[in-house]
């Protein structure tokens, strides 16, 4: 069996258009902008690709971008500060602060200082508390973005067995969760589970979130397995040439790619639908706070 590729790249670019859409519509009907405002402290080089790629489609669906670069030794009351000012800004829908922040900051004391209705990350205690008892809330993207690719690769979710492989606050809780929600018998594992081979070999979905360059192989996958990798590992690439780099996942894809049914590549697989999701959240944002009905498709 030859694994399907799951155009995470394609599917990003259509859940782009139709945000572009409500925002026009938006701006038609009501003369309202989105505005998403991102805070980046310091330097950190995976934030830098990330802030470089959505600051670019955020303008290109029509929304406000407003960056905020801040040196690497701000203080905690100044950056508690800037988020007070943008809680309080009526311009701005959404809220991002590029994790991880320099050591010196309490990154929970910053995330839970966020408006949590303009908390486009889906990280703020709040939204965490409502989306775990299955409340309306603002869900983190990369797990919304996994979510859309297997409803739309599965259809109904109900009843399958789902591994998620990491157990982190931003991509396996949340994943977790939304799986839950959506009828999935979901087993999280992780750095200490026994046998994680043989706990992945019995799961119709596979999320790997461990950030762990290629350590899922073809023979943890049960055959027909849908796999969802969530890994942005940058590995040296001496074939590339001396000193190069390539970005790879938590799934060795040759591998699996022969035995799922289907999979996300890296390069072009989740990172697309995170940013994707960004959008669509700061329009849901948008939405909520002005009293209008919630763009369809695009929550969870
Ligand atoms: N508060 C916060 N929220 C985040 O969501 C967040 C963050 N902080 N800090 C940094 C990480 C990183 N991240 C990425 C999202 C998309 C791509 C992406 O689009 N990657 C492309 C291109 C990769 C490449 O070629 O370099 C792809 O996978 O195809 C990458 C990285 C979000 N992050
Ligand atoms: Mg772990």
């Amino acid at each position: 069996m030859t694994g399907k590729r799951i155009d995470g790249k394609a599917f990003a670019a259509n859940v782009r258009g139709q945000v572009a859409e409500h925002v026009a519509r938006l701006k038609a009907e009501h003369g309202i902008t989105p505005g998403l405002a991102v805070v980046l402290v310091g330097e950190d080089p995976a934030s830098q690709v990330y802030v470089r790629n959505k600051g670019k489609q955020t303008v290109e669906v029509g929304m406000n971008s407003v960056e905020h670069r801040l040196d690497a030794s701000t203080s905690e009351a100044e950056l508690l500060a800037l988020i007070e000012r943008l809680n309080a800004d009526p311009a701005i829908n959404g809220i991002l602060v590029q994790l991880p922040l320099p050591g010196h900051l309490n990154s929970d004391l910053v995330i839970n200082t966020i408006d949590p209705a303009k908390d486009v990350d889906g990280f703020h205690i709040s939204n965490v508390g409502l989306l775990g008892t299955g409340q309306k809330s603002m869900v983190p993207c990369t797990p919304l973005g996994c979510l859309m690719l297997l409803r739309d690769h599965f259809g109904s979710l109900s009843g399958r067995s789902a591994v998620v492989l990491g157990r982190s606050n931003i991509v396996g809780k949340p994943m977790f969760n939304l799986l839950l929600r959506d009828s999935c018998t979901v087993t999280v594992a992780h750095s200490r589970t026994r046998d994680i081979e043989a706990v992945c070999r019995q799961a119709d979905i596979v999320v790997a979130a461990v950030g762990r360059p290629e350590m899922v192989t073809g023979d943890w996958l049960k055959p027909g397995a849908v796999v969802i990798d969530v890994g942005i590992n940058r590995v040296p690439a001496p074939e590339l040439g001396e000193g190069r780099h390539k970005i790879v996942g938590d799934c060795e894809f040759e591998s699996c790619a022969k035995v799922a049914g289907a999979i996300t590549p890296v390069p072009g697989g989740v990172g697309p639908m995170t940013i994707a999701c960004l959008l669509a959240n700061t329009l849901t944002a948008c939405c909520r706070e002005n009293g209008l009905p919630e763009p369809e498709g695009l929550t969870a």
